[in-house]
């Protein structure tokens, strides 16, 4: 046991402009310790599709409702698309610390700092790209984004990158240059949460 076991295991953000390639890197680590991971379950307003199950699938929620969380900030991040309601609460998170899980977090600067301002137990990891261009190049060569949705993603990643400098937003940066490095950073952050949690890896 650690010294710290009866401590829940804080949360991994992992955040970073479009198509630096944190879904590659948190896929990776699903592949390796994806038994001691959670993923938060999100509300949504819209209705339940057959065989959704409420706190399974979704948590499935008023607008009202979901209004009124927003307002008291119980929400990490939300959006609206065409009327519906998505987000991930506070709490959604806390449930998962709950099972001694680490909760992977994949979100955006916005939702990084009410990860903060929620006082969320979280390790907070800022992933960047070796460049500007590098990044371009890879956010073209996925191809899923059409030329107006990538100037998008571009101005928004040079505004995130800026936010690298903000104090006490970010834990730690890691470059995602060569990917096998970039992960092995990642995991040993991973690895080093379990173990102040004081979960075995072959719990
Ligand atoms: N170190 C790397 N070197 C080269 N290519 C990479 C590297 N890491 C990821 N990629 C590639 O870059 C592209 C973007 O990666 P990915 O989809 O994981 O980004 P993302 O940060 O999750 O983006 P989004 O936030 O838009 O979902 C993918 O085609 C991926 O294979």
């Amino acid at each position: 046991m650690g010294a710290n076991a009866g401590a829940l295991p804080r949360a991994l953000v992992v955040a970073g402009p479009s198509g630096v390639g944190k879904g590659t890197l948190i896929a990776r680590l699903k592949e390796r310790h994806g038994a001691h991971m959670g993923f938060s379950v999100s509300h949504t307003t819209r209705a339940p599709r057959q065989g959704e199950k409420h706190g399974v699938h979704y948590n499935f929620a008023t607008v009202d409702d979901m209004k009124a969380q927003i307002a008291q900030h119980h929400f990490i991040e939300w959006a609206e698309v065409h009327g519906r309601y998505y987000g991930t609460s506070v709490r959604a998170v806390e449930s998962v610390r709950e099972q001694n899980k680490l909760c992977i977090l994949d979100i955006d600067v916005q939702g990084c700092r009410s990860v903060r301002r929620a006082q969320l137990p979280a390790v907070i990891v800022f992933v960047s790209p070796p460049s500007m261009e590098e990044l371009e190049r890879r956010l073209r060569s996925r191809g899923t984004e059409s030329e107006e949705q990538m100037q998008t993603r571009l101005a928004t990643a040079a505004a995130e990158m800026d936010a690298r400098n903000e104090p006490g937003l970010f834990d730690i940066e890691i470059v995602n240059n060569d990917l096998d490095s970039a992960y092995l950073q990642l995991e040993e952050i991973f690895v080093n949460e379990l173990k102040r949690a004081g979960i075995a890896e072959n719990d």
